[in-house]
C-alpha cells in the first residue's frame, strides 16, 4: 500500500472549489462515566492540554483521574443535557447550518461547510477525508475559538496536519489561527451585551470571565492571556464603558499548579464583600455555551456569588447561533474563499 493517500483520477476536476471546516472542542457522546472517561482520556492525553514529564502524567491520568473525575463530571453534565444532547455539540451544529446557508446563497454548491471536533465525534480526520474525496483544492479551518491558545487552536493545527501530511496531493490550506480583535466578533459581543442591559439594567459591576490556563503557559510564551486582554479593552471601548464598570477574570482551574489569575470564583466572592449587588457575567472565550458556562458560570458561580452576599446574578449567553455570530464566521472565511469559486 503506498504511504501516501491519493484521490481517483476522476475527480481531478472537481465543482467543489473550497471547503470550510468550523472545530470545536469535543464533548462526550453521553452524560454517563464510560463516555466521560473516553473523551477525558483523549483530551487530558494531549501533550498540548498537559505539559507535565509524559510518563509522569500518564500514571496521573490512569492511575488516579479517570479513576475520579469521569463520574463527578458526569453529574455536571447530566445537569445540562438537553435532548437534543450536549449544548457544545447542538449549538455547534446550529452556528454550523447557519453559516452553510449563508455560504450557499452566495456560492452554490462551490463552497461546502462541515462541522469536526477536535475530540471525538465527527472527527477531524473524517471531514477532511470527506474533502479530499471531493477533490477540494482549497480549505479553510476556523477553530471556533476566538483567542488563540496552543491547547485549543494550536491542538487544532496538530490535529489537522496529521490527516493532510499523509495526502499526495497538498490543497491550499487556510487555518485561523485568532479572531479576538475581529471588528464584528468584537460588535456581536457589544449587541449581546447592550440587549442584556435593555433587558435587566446596567449591573454594578460586568465580569469577563475567561476559561484559564496555567500560568507556565504563558510564562512559556503562549499569547492566549494577552489576546483576552485585548478582547477585553475593545469590547470596553465599543460599550463606551470605564475602566471601573467591569473586572477581567479567568475560570475553570484544573488541578494543582497556578493558573492565570484573578480566578472567577474569588474574584465573585471579592465583589459580593466589597458591595457590588449586581453583576453580570460574559465568557467571551466560549463561542458555543458548553459546561464551563452553563454549569460552572450559570450556576455554581451564581450561588458562590449569592451566597457572599450578593443579589442580582445574570450569566449572558455565549454568541452560539446568533445572526451576528453567522455573519462574522462568513466575515473571517470569505476572505480565503479567493475569487476562483465564481
Ligand atoms: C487540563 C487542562 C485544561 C486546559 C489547559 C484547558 C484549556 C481550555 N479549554 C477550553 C475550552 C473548553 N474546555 C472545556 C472543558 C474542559 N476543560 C478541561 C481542562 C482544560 N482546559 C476539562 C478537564 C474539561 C472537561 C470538563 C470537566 O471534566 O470538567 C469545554 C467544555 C466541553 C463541553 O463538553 O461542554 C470547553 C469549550 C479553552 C478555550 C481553553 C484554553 C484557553
Ligand atoms: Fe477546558
Ligand atoms: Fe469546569
Amino acid at each position: 500500500m503506498s504511504r501516501y493517500l491519493g484521490r481517483n483520477k476522476s475527480v481531478h476536476k472537481s465543482n467543489v472549489k473550497t471547503a470550510i471546516l468550523l472545530t470545536n472542542l469535543g464533548t462526550p457522546v453521553a452524560p454517563t462515566a464510560s463516555a466521560l472517561r473516553t473523551y477525558l482520556k483523549e483530551f487530558l492525553s494531549d501533550p498540548r492540554v498537559v505539559e507535565i514529564p509524559r510518563l509522569v502524567w500518564l500514571i496521573i491520568l490512569h492511575g488516579i483521574i479517570l479513576r475520579i473525575r469521569p463520574k463527578k463530571s458526569a453529574k455536571l453534565y447530566q445537569s445540562i443535557w438537553t435532548e437534543q444532547g450536549s449544548p457544545l455539540m447542538v449549538i455547534s451544529q446550529a452556528l454550523m447550518a447557519k453559516v452553510s446557508r449563508l455560504i450557499a446563497e452566495k456560492y452554490q454548491e462551490r463552497v461546502i461547510v462541515d462541522l469536526a471536533m477536535r475530540y471525538g465525534e465527527p472527527s477531524i480526520e473524517s471531514a477532511l477525508n470527506h474533502f479530499q474525496k471531493q477533490g477540494v483544492q482549497n480549505i479553510i479551518v476556523l477553530p471556533l475559538y476566538p483567542q488563540y491558545a496552543g491547547p485549543t487552536t494550536g491542538s487544532t493545527f496538530d490535529a489537522v496536519v496529521k490527516v493532510i501530511q499523509r495526502w499526495r496531493w497538498i490543497p491550499s490550506l487556510h487555518f485561523v489561527s485568532s479572531y479576538h480583535d475581529h471588528p464584528m466578533y468584537i460588535k456581536a459581543l457589544a449587541n449581546s451585551v447592550n440587549e442584556h442591559v435593555a433587558k435587566f439594567g446596567k449591573p454594578d459591576k460586568f465580569v469577563l470571565s475567561y476559561h484559564g490556563m496555567p500560568k507556565l503557559f504563558l510564562d512559556s510564551g503562549d499569547p492566549y492571556y494577552c489576546f483576552c486582554h485585548k478582547t477585553t479593552r475593545l469590547l470596553m471601548t465599543e460599550l463606551e464603558w470605564q475602566e471601573d464598570d467591569y473586572v477581567m477574570s479567568f475560570q475553570s482551574r484544573f488541578g494543582k499548579a497556578e493558573w492565570l489569575k484573578p480566578y472567577t470564583d474569588e474574584t465573585l466572592v471579592r465583589l459580593a464583600q466589597q458591595g457590588d449587588k449586581h453583576i453580570a457575567i460574559i465568557s467571551p472565550a466560549f463561542s458555543a455555551d458548553c459546561l464551563e458556562t452553563l454549569e460552572e458560570l450559570a450556576h455554581e458561580n451564581k450561588e458562590t456569588f449569592l451566597n457572599a452576599g450578593g443579589e442580582k446574578y445574570y450569566y449572558i449567553d455565549a454568541l452560539n447561533d446568533r445572526d451576528d455570530h453567522s455573519q462574522m464566521v462568513l466575515d473571517i472565511v470569505e476572505k480565503y474563499i479567493g475569487g476562483n469559486e465564481n
